[in-house]
């Protein structure tokens, strides 16, 4: 029997980015072992704010090149809120990876496990289940790469929309719902924002290629009013790449804070899978980060490879959470239990 051997990129990054990737790596290694025609080959990459420090550049040119010819990437966090550009602003490589590698469809699963995972009282695991579809590479976030006349008093940053980002950002978005419950919500701005009303209008148009499809369109400020309301009700919702973030955050919220919010920046050939969350200085190197949004997104890598044992071997991972989490005292402190992130690493291993 033939072996396919993939070559993943490991970016640990920042903070807790290490820890947590650590779980990921081991859980998503010992996933594929029981596969004879699968094989990863991991190439850890320096990244972030530390690598900075010691080089000078978040993402050297040799880091990316790896990436860019990984079979895909895995990446824990980067950045730090004190290691920031002569300008003021942190560094953001990873935002600078997706663009670089045209990540633009940003998929962020939202799932409860367990009941008493929610700050809401009234659901029970399962019920809030939908995927944020964030595009990633235009919106508001683009400004960074287009500087205004900036000066001590005034500075504008500029939304950016394009027909050829909102067509894929908004197929993606539909293709996701036919595999799910076959809803769509898009969340803009269009009451305010030229750029919104153009978003909108080619939301209508991809939306009539999937009559199969329902559809709702809501403004972003009641969008966070109905996540908390009725989060039930949501499937897919697509959306630009700021209020993607800033709703992502307020969903993981939802099921139980940033630990347990995977993610994954798919582009044509080439995808980057990471924890939602950042590089939590305030509890990073004390064993305490939850791994599961990682040890999920590096569930979801197995599944995006071209291969169905990767696939399966994905597949049993998500699984494997899943039945470890059934268990309330598997929890790590943010979730209210009581486990460090190895001991939760150990006690998802042993449901693989
Ligand atoms: N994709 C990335 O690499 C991202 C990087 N960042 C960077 O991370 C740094 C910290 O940003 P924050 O705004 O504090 O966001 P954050 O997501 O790192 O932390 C927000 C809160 O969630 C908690 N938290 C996050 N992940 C957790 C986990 N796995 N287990 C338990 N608790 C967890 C933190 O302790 C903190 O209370 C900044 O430098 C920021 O720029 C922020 C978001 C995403
Ligand atoms: C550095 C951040 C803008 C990245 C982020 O918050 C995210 O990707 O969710
Ligand atoms: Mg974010």
């Amino acid at each position: 029997m033939s072996k396919q051997t993939f070559q993943i990129a490991v970016l640990s990054g920042d903070g807790i980015g290490p820890e947590v990737t650590q779980q990921a790596v081991r859980l998503m290694s010992a996933a594929c072992e029981p596969f004879e025609d699968i094989d990863l080959s991991l190439q850890e990459v320096s990244v972030g704010a530390q690598e900075y420090l010691k080089n000078g550049d978040p993402l050297p040119d040799s880091a990316f090149d790896v990436c860019r010819e990984s079979d895909a990437v895995l990446l824990g966090a980067m950045g730090m809120p004190s290691v920031r550009w002569p300008d003021g602003r942190e560094m953001t490589p990873q935002i600078d990876l997706r663009e670089r590698l045209d990540l633009y469809n940003g998929l962020r699963p939202i799932y409860l496990y367990a009941a008493e995972d929610s700050p809401l009282k009234k659901y029970q695991a399962g019920e809030i289940d939908f995927v944020i579809v964030r595009e990633n590479t235009e919106g508001l976030f683009a400004a960074r790469t287009d500087p205004q006349d900036q000066t001590r008093e005034e500075a504008r940053d500029i939304m950016l929309i394009t027909r050829k980002g909102s067509l894929r950002i908004f197929r993606a978005a539909f293709d996701q719902a036919m595999q799910r419950r076959k809803k769509v919500t898009l969340v803009d701005k269009a009451n305010v924002l030229p750029s919104m009303v153009l978003f909108r209008e080619v939301f209508e148009e991809i939306a009539a290629e999937y009559p199969e499809v329902e559809t709702e369109v809501v403004y972003v400020d009641a969008a966070a009013l109905f996540l908390v309301q009725r989060p039930q009700s949501f499937d897919v919702i697509v959306t630009e790449n700021m209020f993607g973030d800033i709703l992502s955050d307020l969903a993981a919220g939802l099921v139980g804070g940033m630990g347990m919010a995977p993610s994954g920046d798919i582009g044509e050939d080439c995808a980057v899978f990471q924890p939602s969350h950042g590089t939590a200085p305030d509890i990073a190197g004390q064993n305490k980060a939850n791994p599961v949004a990682t040890i999920l997104s590096a569930a979801m890598l197995l599944q995006w490879l071209d291969h169905p044992s990767a696939k399966e071997a994905g597949v049993k991972l998500d699984s494997a959470v899943k039945k470890a989490l059934a268990d309330p005292a598997v929890r790590t402190g943010d979730v209210g239990g009581s486990l460090s992130t190895t001991e939760m690493g150990d006690a998802i291993l042993k449901c693989l």
